[in-house]
This record gives C-alpha cells, sequence and structure tokens, in this order.
C-alpha cells in the first residue's frame, strides 16, 4: 500500500512538534516536507529534539508543494499563514487538514468554495481532541433544553487568538438549536470593560489565559434551581493526534469541505 505523502507547516510549533512526531511514529504516512519561516535547506531531523529524517523544510510553500507532491497538507500555524496555505494547497489540489484556529466566516466560506471548485477534500478542526468534540456535542444536545449558557475556555498564556477557536464552534453548535437570546438581566450594566466576555448571539463566551493552562473548556448552563457544566480538560498536546490522523484519513477518501471533527466523529 502506498503511504500518505504529509507536509506539515509549523513543525517547529507546540502542536506541529507532536504533528511530526505522529507522521515519522505511522507506518501508513510518510512526511515529505515541512514548511516553516526558517532553517531553508535543512532536513526536519537537522532540528533539535527530533527524529532522524530526511524531509526538507521549506519557506517558500508553493516550491514545497511542487517539489514534494504531497496528498495532504497540515497545518498548525497561525491564522494568517494558515489561510494562505490552505487556500494554495487546494489550488494544487492537496488535501488540507488544518488544526490552525481564528479564521473569520468569510475565510471558511472561501475555502468552503474552493474545495468544491478544486473537488478536494479538507478539513478544518478547531479542536482534534475526541472528549472536546464530545463536549461541544453533549453542550449542543444540553442547549435545547438550558438556553442559558456561558462558555469559559481556558488556555496557556502564548495563544494568539481569543476567543478559542473550539469556544466558537460550540457557540455556533449551540446557536443551531438555540434561538437567538440576551442573558442577564435587561439593564445590565458593565462597571468594567469586558466584565461580561465575548457576546455570541446573546451567549457569553470568557477567555482565561495562564502559565500552566493546556487547553480547557467548560460550558455552563443555568435553569431554574440548577446549573450543568460540561468540561473539558487537554493535560498534554497528545490528546490531540488521534483526531489528526483521523481527519488524515478521513481527507483522503471525500473531496468535501468539512469544519468540525463532530462531522466525522461517529
Ligand atoms: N485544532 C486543534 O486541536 C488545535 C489547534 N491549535 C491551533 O494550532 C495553531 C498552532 O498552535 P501552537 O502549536 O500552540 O502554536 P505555536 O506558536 O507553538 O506554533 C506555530 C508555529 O507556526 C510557525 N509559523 C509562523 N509563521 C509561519 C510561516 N509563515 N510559515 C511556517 N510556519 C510559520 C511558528 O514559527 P515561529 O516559532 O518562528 O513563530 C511556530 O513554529 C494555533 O492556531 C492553535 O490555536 C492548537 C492546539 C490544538
Ligand atoms: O492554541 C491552543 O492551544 C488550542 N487551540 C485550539 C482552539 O483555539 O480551540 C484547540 C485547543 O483548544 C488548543
Amino acid at each position: 500500500m502506498e503511504k500518505v505523502k504529509i507536509v506539515i507547516a509549523g513543525p517547529r510549533g507546540r502542536m506541529g512538534k507532536e504533528a511530526v512526531h505522529l507522521v515519522l511514529q505511522s507506518e501508513t504516512y510518510a512526511l515529505v516536507g515541512a514548511v516553516d519561516r526558517k532553517y531553508e535547506g535543512f532536513k526536519v531531523g537537522d532540528l533539535d529534539g527530533f527524529p532522524e529524517s530526511d524531509a526538507m523544510i521549506y519557506t517558500d510553500f508553493e516550491k514545497c508543494l511542487q517539489e514534494t507532491e504531497p496528498d495532504v497538507l497540515i497545518d498548525l500555524t497561525t491564522p494568517e499563514v494558515g489561510m494562505f496555505h490552505t487556500r494554495t494547497a487546494l489550488k494544487y489540489k492537496v488535501r488540507p487538514v488544518v488544526g490552525t484556529t481564528g479564521f473569520s466566516d468569510e475565510d471558511l466560506a472561501e475555502l468552503e468554495q474552493l474545495c468544491s471548485e478544486q473537488e478536494t477534500g479538507c478539513i478544518i478542526a478547531p479542536n482534534f481532541a475526541v472528549g472536546a468534540v464530545l463536549m461541544m456535542k453533549f453542550s449542543r444536545m444540553a442547549a435545547k433544553y438550558f438556553p442559558d449558557v456561558e462558555i469559559i475556555e481556558l488556555h496557556h498564556d502564548q495563544k494568539l487568538d481569543a476567543p478559542s477557536g473550539t469556544a466558537v464552534k460550540t457557540a455556533q453548535m449551540i446557536a443551531d438549536v438555540r434561538e437567538a437570546k440576551r442573558q442577564g438581566h435587561q439593564d445590565e450594566k458593565e462597571t468594567l470593560h469586558g466584565a461580561r466576555g465575548a457576546d455570541y448571539q446573546g451567549m457569553h463566551i470568557h477567555s482565561v489565559r495562564l502559565p500552566g493552562l493546556i487547553a480547557h473548556q467548560q460550558v455552563m448552563f443555568g435553569a431554574d434551581g440548577q446549573t450543568l457544566t460540561i468540561r473539558h480538560d487537554s493535560y498534554h498536546r497528545s490528546s490531540f493526534m488521534s483526531g489528526v490522523k483521523l481527519a488524515v484519513d478521513t481527507v483522503m477518501k471525500m473531496d468535501a469541505f468539512v469544519y468540525g471533527l463532530e462531522n466525522i466523529i461517529e
């Protein structure tokens, strides 16, 4: 069986490193290249802390695609760079598996359109951890009965985007079953700007950033005389890797656009 040829963008990052290890340890994947903003001409195996690998590092993404001809791009970078990589990969009919968060609705719409024009599969997953996907699904179930909800996401203090991609996706999934509703007292007033967090169709999202955290979220529902809290914690980035693998294996078999692993996890 031919191995799936993979390029990883952001290999030195916290997530990229884990993804490199996943691909190099797999018997069904081949790491054919990596895209970084430095170390042009080096091999992945030359980088400190990486296992033996002859995959070349490129700073020019198109050159990387032309020379390595991958099947799949795994992108774990930043929103702007990730958007450029995903768009470019689709133009080359390379299937993107994107963990990078911070894409706007317009970005997602553009990628969906491009995906359909190019008849090339693409998976955008704000969270690859199966437990986090279940947390989102359970929250959507609960919101049908508890329309008052606040989302509290907690992450390490090196995170660039707020709210997290997971929190946005959770709010979107809840909005599928909950009519837009302003929460709290109708005369509520913030005496300190931002005290009530971000507002998504009346739901509030609170972003905590602290050293020591990895990735955590709790979705709190309230109703007369009761609350329900659904919480997920990622204590290590290895928690995301089974989802990355599922996404790579799935994207190889489809030519559609998928936003969220909940759409491919039974
Ligand atoms: N979907 C999921 O399950 C998860 C998603 N994420 C998301 O993944 C993304 C990465 O997170 P994380 O690994 O923590 O972040 P890091 O900052 O650790 O990694 C990002 C990497 O991208 C690199 N990079 C920046 N610009 C470029 C470029 N032009 N070309 C190539 N590489 C570039 C950075 O390089 P440099 O060091 O030089 O800046 C860095 O190595 C974030 O959007 C995060 O939200 C994170 C965890 C789980
Ligand atoms: O930056 C992170 O770390 C994470 N980002 C993703 C997000 O924005 O939801 C997924 C996970 O929460 C970790």
